[in-house]
Parts: structure tokens; sequence; C-alpha cells
């Protein structure tokens, strides 16, 4: 704590969906904290409106190209501008109570890293760096005495779920499933679902990244991984039920058959607010349930032909080691070859499928030690062979 007792707090992709929502939370008590470090990407506009809202020691883009434009915008306002992922790293090496690590994708585990040695407390909505290097991240919390709070909906309402719990009684744990935007599609019309129509969630609001990966269930398969990596369930004791309303985000199974369930409205700002005040409660400005209009609640088990990335994400585990920085670095190329219009929407989950394949033989790479080096050449090795795979495909 600073000696005005404010709260130091830094948010690593501040510009996008995670990061609004945390800035929403803190400007509404802008007095409680002192805003060390704000990154973001494309946006610098929006970058630069909120490090002077929030009055934040130092801005960063992660792009150098964007340096002299977020320079211009905080001129005469006292704020440090800088760019690049050295930037961001360095960021995250400074002093802070609390850190959002919000970036998306692989991006998001260096600063996290960071974070953590430096003893902040770690806000955790980048489910890529528990998929890509959950021991390494674990270890790192607990040889500098950090704690991981989870951000993840799913993973927050978990969290929920054991406090004050025996971890010894758990039997399993159950995390919906929204079945994302095409749950009610005929299958065979999936491979030609548009990016458009895959970008559009049925009840979160998110960034477009995490809206494809709901749609192909991808974003599930990376949660599975995630629950294994944070809490240390087994794979058998982890289970996906779709359940197409998004109001409940959990649910923790005991040994005396208990199922205990989280409810609450599809706004993050729960389980971010959750993770700010943790482990207090406040009032958050998020919508309250009226069950009795809600009326029913709907559950149904998953298609594994329709979602083929939920087997992908049990053989990840089976596999352990580096297999699961190969398999979201090969989900990552796949999402933007999507994106950019040059791979269908099921070849997505064939590509990675495939780059799994090629490099199971691999064993020195699958097998390798936890280090930051080594999770790093195994996400490049995903990425290059997803390439290859690729440029395998017709151009659709
Ligand atoms: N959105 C949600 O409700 C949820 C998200 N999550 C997870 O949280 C993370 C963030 O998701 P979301 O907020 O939706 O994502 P967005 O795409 O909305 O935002 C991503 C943020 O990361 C920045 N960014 C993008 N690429 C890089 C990079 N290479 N280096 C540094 N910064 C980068 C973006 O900058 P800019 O936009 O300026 O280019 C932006 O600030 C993801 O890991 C996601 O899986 C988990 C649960 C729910
Ligand atoms: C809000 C959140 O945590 C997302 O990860 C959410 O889970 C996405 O919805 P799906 O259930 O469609 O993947
Ligand atoms: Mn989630």
């Amino acid at each position: 704590m600073t000696p005005t007792s404010q709260r130091r707090v830094s948010i690593f992709g501040a510009t996008g969906s995670i990061g609004q929502s945390t800035i929403d939370l803190i400007a509404r008590d802008l007095a409680a904290y002192d805003v060390v470090a704000l990154t973001g990407g494309h946006n610098v506009a929006l970058l630069a409106r909120d490090a002077i809202r929030l009055n934040a020691d130092i801005a960063i883009t992660a792009h150098e190209e964007h340096l002299p434009a977020l320079r211009d915008r905080l001129s005469g306002s006292g704020i440090e501008a800088a760019a690049g992922e050295a930037a961001i790293e360095e960021a995250a090496t400074r002093p802070a109570d609390w850190v959002m690590s919000a970036i998306v994708g692989a991006a998001g585990l260096l600063p996290g890293l960071r974070a953590l040695e430096a003893r902040a407390t770690l806000a955790l909505a980048n489910k890529e760096s528990l998929v890509t290097a959950g021991p390494l991240i674990m270890a790192t919390a607990k040889a500098h005495h950090a704690r991981i709070l989870p951000v993840d909906s799913e993973h927050s309402a978990v969290f929920q779920g054991l406090a004050g719990e025996n971890l010894a009684a758990v039997e399993r744990v159950i995390i919906t499933a929204s079945g994302g935007a095409f749950r009610d599609w005929p299958l065979e019309k999936l491979a030609h679902a548009t990016l458009a129509q895959a970008s559009a969630h049925p009840n979160w609001d998110m960034g477009q990244r995490i809206t494809i990966d709901s749609a192909s269930m991808f974003n599930k398969a990376l949660e599975v991984i995630e629950t294994k990596e944070y809490f240390g369930f087994r794979a058998d004791q982890i289970e996906v039920v779709v359940h197409p309303q998004s109001l409940v985000h959990a649910l923790v199974g005991f040994n005396d058959g208990a199922l205990m369930a989280h409810l609450g409205a599809p706004d993050m700002r729960h389980a971010i607010g959750y993770a700010l005040h943790w482990p207090d409660r406040r009032t958050l400005p998020v919508d309250r349930l009226d069950l009795a209009q809600i009326a029913t609640l709907e559950f149904r088990a998953p298609d594994e032909q329709r979602y083929p990335a939920l087997r992908l994400a049990r053989e990840v585990m089976a596999a352990g080691g580096l297999c699961g920085a190969i398999f979201n670095a090969a989900k990552e190329e796949a999402l933007d070859s999507f994106i950019a219009g040059r791979i269908g929407f099921m070849d997505m989950a064939d590509v990675v499928e495939q780059v799994l394949t090629r490099l199971d033989a691999d064993v020195t790479l699958m097998q390798g030690a936890m280090t930051l080096d080594n999770v790093r050449a195994a996400d490049q090795m995903g990425r290059i062979t997803a390439q290859q795979v690729i440029g395998s495909y017709p151009a659709v």
C-alpha cells in the first residue's frame, strides 16, 4: 500500500473488453487507487484518454509505430509514454498491489510472470497464461508469495464455490458453456459460417477473438485446461455442460452429493470486482437476477462432433508438458487465418488437430522442462507448423 493507503493498480490490456470493465469499476472510486501502468495495442486514443482520466504513471502501447501518436496525445499530462514488448515487461516489474492481466493471447504470459515476480496480486483474465505455462505461472506465484485470483467467469465461480471448503471433498467441477453463436445451427452449415456470424456472442459482450473461440468451443477447451492448472483437479474431474442462458457459470460437486452452483448476470464486472475486492465483497453495478422471471434453466451435454475442440483439450491434458503452448499457438494461428478469410470455421479445429498430430512425435519439444524459453520455443513451433498446415488448404 502507498502511504496514502491508495491501492496501486496496473491494467495490462486496458483498451480491451476486460480492461474497460476494470476501468469502469476503478473509475467509480478513483480516490481509492493509485494507477501505475495502463497498456494497450492499436487503440492509442482510448489508452491516452484513460491514462489521463486515471492519472496513470505510464501508458504503453504494444506497437512501436504508435508511440508518436501516444506521446502526442499525452503531451502536457506528465504521463510517461512507451512502446513495445520490453516496455510492457518493464511496466510489469513496477511495484503494484493488484495487476489485471487482460492482454489477449500468449502475449499476456510475460507481463503476468513479471508482475508475480514483483509480488503483485495477479487478477488473471488471460487464460492463455495457464494454458501455455500453467505449472510455470503457479510456481512463480508460489516462489514469490504472490497471489493469483481468477477472473474468467467460470473460474471465479469455482473459486467462490470452493471458499471455506476442503479441496479433498471435491469430486468434480462443472463449467458451463453457452454453446456460442452456432449452438443451434445444423452441423452441415457450420463449415460456411462467416466471420460476422461467429463474432456475435448470444450472451456476453467480449473481444472478437474470445467470441469466435466461444462459437468453436475453443474457449471452453482453454478453460478446461485452465481449471486443471489453476485448481489442480484431475482432467477426469472437470466436466463441461452447455447452458444456453449463461446464468450459471460453474458448479462444484462434493463427496456428499451436494452441487454448489454460482449464478449471476452475464457481466464480467462481477468476476473482476470480486477479484478487485477479494477477500471482501463490495456492492457491484451488475444486474440482479429475477429467478421467477427466468423460470427455467436449461442444460445439455456438449456434442463433440460440433465441438471437436473439447476432445482436443482432453488430449492436451493427457500429453501435458509443453503441449498446451503448442495447442494455444496453433489455435491462435488458426483463428487469425479464419479472421483473415484464409480458412473456414470448421477448419480451425482441423488445423489444431493436425499440428498436435505432427508434433506429437517430437518428444524433446513436447516433454521439455517448463521454462519460459521452452514455452516460447513450443509456441513458435506451434505457429510455424500451423502455418504449414494452413498453407496446404485451398483458399475459401
Ligand atoms: N472479454 C471477456 O469477457 C473475457 C475475456 N477473457 C480473457 O481476457 C483476455 C482479454 O480478453 P478481451 O478483453 O475480450 O480482449 P480484447 O480483444 O477486447 O482486448 C485485448 C487487449 O489486449 C491488447 N492487445 C492485443 N494484442 C496485444 C499484444 N500482442 N500485446 C499487447 N497487448 C495486446 C488490446 O489492445 P488494442 O485493443 O488497443 O489493440 C486490448 O487492450 C483474453 O485472454 C480472454 O480470453 C476471459 C473471460 C471473459
Ligand atoms: C465471460 C467468460 O468467462 C467467457 O469466457 C465466457 O465463458 C464465454 O462464453 P462461452 O460459454 O460461450 O465460452
Ligand atoms: Mn469464461
